[in-house]
């Protein structure tokens, strides 16, 4: 029979559907089959299928466990979530504990503050089992609007902020508002946090490559970013927003004052909407060069000139020294965004009916921590510093032990979690990978995978200049066990270097 009746080859003809899947590889939408996401790609997999190999008694492997420094997922590797935050969230899903009858043996359990902090949550939701505004609970949109002005020194507006479902939902409905058709380019950086490439390609809008500079230490170079909208104007690319993140990733740089001054005035020059992705904003590890700065703030600062600049700004729970990212909380702020367009990016939200409530909890905890002279102060503050400085040592460690690799090249992280080193490989070494129909990042990846259980993403899954070879890895591993797992990546880097020297 005809692959169809109508003779348009699409298998839509009869004698398809009679037979066969309706659903197949090669009629969904072709959008979806061009998303590529590489945290979770090709060596994430071949991770985890190990893992149920090394529960077999007759294991091949020397090591015991994988080791997952493929996502920036603080609890997956033993960092324990800040107790205050735990100690609010368990009242407000079993409310009976409030209850006056239950107080004496409670504040047994409990301190005040979260005992109180759980009630005003619940006066202010009812019950977190039941949907709230889409937009997020009122009362937590006016906290990330405090935090706002305080962190920032200028006003925020609770009804310009979206809670969300981590702050991925957040970008991908701005993405999916901005694309009004598939010549709409959105600028993003290379190497990039790949939600960008693949909520761009999900949309069906044109991606817009800008490089960061690598021997800058990843810098923006504004030459840089004025090339690449000209070109693709040329090439009739509507480009209509600039994604930055910063701190970065996964490249971990923190760009300075006057680099993002001139980012604005880039954007403001070229009617470009600026989209910041600031997830890592308390991830910073050189603060005394290389502080953290908000967009909000800088653009504020630069006056009335700039006042009808187009900005919207990103925050999460997943990162800094929270790292609740299975929770799915987030939020972003809307600065001279249309108030149209708010209503629009109101009814997609609306769709999903809400963000978790328990997300939407836990950034307002984000937001609002315990304050000096409060009960859990104390507690809260050790935990918080300890992850920081504990983040901060493991940063300059990893980047310690990939500076000794041969042909290796690793800047220090300024911020995020990831060291993304560059990586020189043997032309014997590509070789084997071409053979073996791999990119020869990727092949090095696989390899260290096989040899040592440490799983990280090679460069190519963010983007990188053509010829050079990068991987990222977070530095989450727990400390106590650091040291083996530069060890390990050191033997099997001298080994694998010696089976392949040109
Ligand atoms: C720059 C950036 N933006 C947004 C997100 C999404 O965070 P939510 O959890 O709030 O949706 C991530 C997550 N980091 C990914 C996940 O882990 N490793 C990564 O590179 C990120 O790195």
């Amino acid at each position: 029979a005809s692959s169809s009746e109508d003779g348009s080859g699409n298998g839509s003809g009869k004698e398809e559907r009679k037979s066969g899947k309706i659903l197949t590889i090669d009629n969904i939408n072709p959008h979806v089959k061009k998303v590529e996401y590489a945290v979770r790609g090709e060596l994430a997999i071949r991770a985890d299928s190990i893992s149920y190999e090394l529960l077999e008694p007759c294991s091949k492997y020397t090591f015991k466990k994988i080791v997952h420094c493929n996502i920036g997922n603080p609890q997956q590797l033993g960092q324990k979530p800040i107790t205050f935050f735990r100690q609010v969230v368990s009242l407000t899903q079993y409310p009976y504990l409030l209850l006056p009858e239950n107080r004496s043996k409670l504040v047994t359990l409990y301190p005040t503050d979260a005992i109180e902090r759980a009630q005003t949550l619940l006066e202010n939701i009812g019950s977190v089992g039941a949907y709230s505004h889409s937009q997020g609970i009122q009362h937590i949109r006016k906290n990330v609007a405090k935090f706002i002005e305080e962190r920032d020194g200028y006003p925020s507006d609770p009804n310009l902020i979206f809670l969300t479902q981590g702050a991925s939902s957040g970008v991908q409905n701005m993405l999916q508002i901005i694309t009004e058709h598939p010549n709409v380019g959105i600028m993003i950086p290379i190497p990039q946090y790949p939600l960008y490439s693949a909520s761009i390609s999900l949309y069906n809008a044109r991606p817009v490559h800008y490089y960061l500079n690598e021997e800058q230490d990843w810098s923006l170079d504004i030459r840089e970013i004025t090339s690449s909208v000209s070109k693709a104007r040329k090439n009739g690319i509507d480009v209509r927003a600039l994604v930055i993140i910063n701190p970065g990733n996964p490249t971990g740089q923190c760009l300075p004052l006057e680099n993002m001054r001139d980012i604005i005035d880039f954007c403001h020059r070229e009617r470009i909407i600026l989209l910041a992705d600031e997830v890592y904003q308390t991830n910073i590890y050189q603060p005394e060069t290389r502080p953290f700065h908000s967009f909000k703030k800088v653009l504020r600062s630069m006056g009335d000139a700039y006042k009808n600049f187009e900005l919207v700004s990103f925050h999460s729970i997943s990162k800094g020294m929270i790292g609740e990212c299975g929770q799915r909380g987030g939020y972003f702020e809307l600065t001279g965004i249309d108030a149209k367009v708010a209503e629009q990016l109101y009814k997609v939200a609306s769709v999903d009916l809400c963000p978790n409530v328990i997300g939407q909890i836990m950034v307002d905890l984000m937001v609002n921590p315990p304050k000096l002279g409060e009960p859990s102060y104390e507690q809260y503050k050790k935990e918080i510093t300890a992850i920081y400085e504990s983040l901060r040592r493991r940063s300059q460690k990893l980047a310690v032990c990939f500076n000794e690799l041969e042909g290796v090249t690793c800047t220090n992280a300024q911020g995020s979690m990831y060291c993304f080193p560059t990586i020189r490989l043997p032309e014997k070494l590509i070789k084997a990978a071409l053979t073996a129909e791999k990119q020869p990042d990727e092949f090095y990846c696989l390899a260290m995978l096989e040899a040592t259980g440490v799983c990280v993403v090679p460069g190519n899954g963010f983007g990188q200049k053509p010829g050079t070879w990068h991987f990222r890895s977070t530095f989450l591993p727990s400390e106590e066990l650091f040291d083996e797992f530069c060890d390990g990546i050191r033997k099997f880097h001298r080994e694998f270097f010696e089976k392949y020297r040109d």
